[in-house]
């Protein structure tokens, strides 16, 4: 555990209150390549990250109170990852305040899109700077991964390549395409996934040379098309448009686009077609919008 003196903080600090965003990923492939002795699985992905997302506001308490609102349905306070993540942060530096974080949630939850990994990023990102704690990204990352494999490419907030279970960071630079993303109306438990007995887990090793060629598949697609009837229909649909991939472990879809404008035709067609679908267009971008905003800060 990392542990630093307390640092003083200021009254002004106090009555501070931050706005963050907490964007999407998206895994343009992912091969499942082994499995640790601890179960987990070895993976090599490419993490694309996404101008669209949650947001969080931040405002510091002088209790050690951490109350994240409106809350998520099913999720109690303290099992919110916003909450662990400060609670994380508080057991690392012995700091005693607290915070009252809204939640803009904009991403659909279970939609293997990284929405509650990144909300648990900007928490530790904005709080850190908040409570002036001075922790650097290496530390934040390091206990981002104690919350969540896919923590710590929020935290460092670039597009990446990914080995280890994800936490193993090559930032990369890749084309700012545009991406309709479809939520086929279903939520994927990544846990119950990564469990099933017919998940190909042993994808020979790549390279990230090959995966930037556009090369690579992702390892969950079949199970998740032949658990969930929907996947396999939103694939289907999609598939008129360009080549279709599953992100994550689901249920999100996705496929890339020349332009907005092309972009908002897509979802258009595919939301007016399948009621139960939803959906939004993000653009990919190389650096997270959460460093950008928190260097406007500075
Ligand atoms: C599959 C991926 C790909 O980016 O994304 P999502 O579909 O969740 O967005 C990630 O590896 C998901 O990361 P994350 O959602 O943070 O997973 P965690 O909370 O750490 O783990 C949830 C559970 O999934 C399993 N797990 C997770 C990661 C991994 N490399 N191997 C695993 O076997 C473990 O059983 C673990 O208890
Ligand atoms: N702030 C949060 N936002 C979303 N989900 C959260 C949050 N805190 C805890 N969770 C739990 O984490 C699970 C996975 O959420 P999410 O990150 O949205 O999925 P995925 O990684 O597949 O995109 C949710 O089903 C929910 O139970």
């Amino acid at each position: 555990m990392i542990r630093i003196a307390r640092p003083f903080i200021s009254e002004a600090a106090l009555t501070a209150t931050l706005t963050l965003p907490a964007p999407a990923k998206l895994n343009l492939m992912l091969h499942i390549v082994g499995r640790r002795d601890d179960g987990y699985h070895r993976l090599q992905t490419l993490f694309q990250l996404l101008d669209f997302g949650d947001e969080l506001t931040l405002t510091p308490r002088h209790d050690t109170e951490v109350r994240v609102s409106p809350s998520i349905p099913d999720v109690a306070n303290e099992d919110n990852l916003i909450t662990r993540a400060a609670r994380a942060l508080q057991d690392a530096t012995g700091h005693t305040g607290g915070a009252d974080i809204q939640l803009t949630k904009r991403l659909p939850m279970g939609g293997g899109i990284g929405g509650g990994s990144s909300d648990c990023a900007t928490a530790l990102v904005g709080l850190n700077h908040l409570w002036q704690l001075g922790l650097d990204e290496d530390a934040l990352a390091e206990i981002g991964l104690t919350l969540g494999a896919d923590v710590p490419v929020f935290v460092r907030g670039r597009s990446a390549w990914a080995e280890g279970i994800g936490e193993e960071l090559t930032p990369v630079e890749l084309p700012e395409h545009w991406f309709v993303v479809i939520h086929p109306g279903v939520h994927v438990s990544t846990p119950a996934l990564f469990r099933h007995p017919q998940l190909t887990r042993n994808t020979p090793v790549s390279t990230i040379r090959t995966a930037l060629t556009g090369a690579g598949h992702n390892d969950f697609e079949p199970v998740a098309r032949t658990l969930y009837p929907n996947i396999d229909h939103a694939i289907e649909q999609l598939s008129q448009y360009g080549s279709v991939r599953l992100s994550g472990s689901g249920a999100c879809v996705f496929v890339q686009t020349q332009s907005d404008m092309a972009a908002q035709t897509i979802l258009r067609t595919i939301t007016e077609r399948n009621p139960g679908y939803s959906g939004f267009i993000g653009r990919g971008v190389n650096q997270s919008p959460l460093q950008r905003a928190l260097a406007d800060q500075a």
